[in-house]
């Protein structure tokens, strides 16, 4: 395999993939890794330690493969995302990235996104679960268990859209208003116009694997998340479909909320995964005020990406919140947070949450051994209240670390562990 400005690392195999058995994952896996723009460039490094570290551990070996996107690829290849990063990333199926940095109004595209669909990485996987010690604004954020399932390729993130001024926007403009009959829905003057696809494709694939993950893990509901009564043929066709696919495809394990109070009294069988819906503005709210009704969710990108970092508040910030991209046969393990720039280059910002989702890279891989040790040395690290500056402000009696030294008393603790 080669590429035009990286060398894959000598030592190490690659993880292979066969749709029939699923990854073949060796003990000693090149793995990719991204560190990504701002706050990436301090808890990318870090958290590679500790996973290796988690690695040796139990026995095995991670050979990371450095490669470039954002800020770094600009300086190496004179480009935001090289190819020879996208085909690494297709080549090792199995991979890390840091945060990378968008920008706002103008400019380029979001190159987070622009992976996510260059690898048909279509679900956004974003844990949120209470860690002991954890401070919170909430009195009982340990109620807190939910599995996000985000679509990660269309809705508004699709990047349809026209800039007001353009000869585009005014040819979509008329069109909607002349041919589509929309008339004077559309204000005068200068407009923006964006379109939102949500697919019966993309909607059944993304929850068909939530079903499958509540399945799988035991979980007692999976909930659709969605602004139906007002976005009806996107988001409300998103519910639909999604009761469908449960139906169709899941028949015995699943019921929905109507059976369930009908035929069961509220109370499901234990083999059965409940399948019901909210609508996104009440989920909002029913996070905070009935948090353990909850459990798997499934939702729309725009809605993930919100619910994401809503739910991450309560259990202690984005600096512990993980997360991962699932595509078939390929995985790309990222964090909620974005690139934090104000904080980027100060060896301050926690590295908990990109360290929580190579956790989710270990499990993915089958190495839940290691992946256990990850879990137990952040716990107990934050427990000991010996933390980065985000938990330190929270927790009483609390002692301010560098990134460097928190994650280095993470490996210790990985030792003491093994
Ligand atoms: N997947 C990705 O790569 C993502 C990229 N982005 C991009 O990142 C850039 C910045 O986005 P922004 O809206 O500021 O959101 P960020 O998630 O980057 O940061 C928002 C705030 O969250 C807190 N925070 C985030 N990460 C950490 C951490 N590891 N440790 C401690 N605190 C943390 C900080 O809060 P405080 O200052 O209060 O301490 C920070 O100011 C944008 O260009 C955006 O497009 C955003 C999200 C995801
Ligand atoms: O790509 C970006 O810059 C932001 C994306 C985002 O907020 C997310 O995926 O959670
Ligand atoms: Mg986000």
């Amino acid at each position: 395999m080669s590429y035009d400005q990286i060398d894959a690392p000598a030592e190490g195999e690659k993880i292979t993939y066969d749709e029939e058995s699923g990854l073949e994952v060796p003990d000693n896996p090149i793995i990719p890794i991204i560190y990504g723009d701002g706050i990436g460039k301090d808890v990318a490094p870090v958290a590679q330690d500790v996973l290796s570290a988690a690695a040796e551990a139990t026995g095995r070996d991670i050979n990371w493969f450095r490669l470039y996107a954002g800020e770094s690829a600009r300086e190496k290849y004179d480009e935001n995302l090289p190819e020879d990063t996208v085909q690494a990333l297709k080549d090792y199926r199995v991979s890390i990235k840091g945060p990378l940095t968008t920008p706002v109004g103008a400019g380029f595209r979001s190159l987070n996104v622009a992976l996510r669909k260059k690898l048909d990485l279509y679900t956004n996987m974003r844990p949120t679960y209470y860690l002991d010690g954890v401070p919170s604004p909430v009195s009982d954020p340990e109620e807190m268990d939910m599995v996000n399932f985000r679509e990660n390729t269309e809705d508004v993130y699709a990047g349809i859209e026209w800039e007001a001024g353009t000869d585009e926007v005014e040819q979509v403009r008329d069109f909607v208003e002349d041919e589509m009959g929309f008339d004077s829905t559309i204000h005068d003057g200068s407009v923006g116009i964006g379109v939102k696809p949500i697919s019966e494709f993309g909607t059944k694939r993304l929850v068909r694997q939530a079903i499958e993950y509540a399945i799988e893990n035991d979980r007692d509901s999976v909930t659709l998340v969605h602004k139906g009564n007002i976005m009806k043929f996107t988001e409300g066709a998103f519910r639909d479909w999604g009761y469908e696919l449960a139906e169709e495809e899941f028949p015995e394990q699943t019921i929905d909320e109507d059976t369930l109070w009908e035929e069961y009294d509220g109370e499901a069988p234990e083999d059965k995964v409940v399948v019901k819906d909210r609508i996104a503005d009440n989920m909002l709210q029913q996070l905070l005020t009935r948090t353990s009704n909850y459990d798997v969710l499934a939702m729309p990108n725009l809605n993930g990406d919100y619910l994401s970092d809503a739910a991450g508040a309560q259990i202690g910030g984005l600096g512990i919140a993980p997360g991962a991209n699932i595509g078939d046969g390929r995985f790309l393990a990222e964090p909620v947070h974005g690139s934090a720039p104000k904080h980027a280059g100060k060896d301050k910002a926690n590295p908990s949450a990109l360290i929580l989702s190579g956790k989710i890279l270990l499990e993915h891989i089958g190495w839940q051994d290691a992946a256990d040790l990850v879990h137990d040395a952040v716990e107990q690290q934050i427990s000991s209240k010996r933390v980065t500056y985000d938990l330190e402000r929270q927790v009483e009696g609390g002692e301010k670390l560098a990134a460097s030294e928190y994650a280095e008393e993470i490996i210790d603790r990985i030792h003491e562990l093994a």
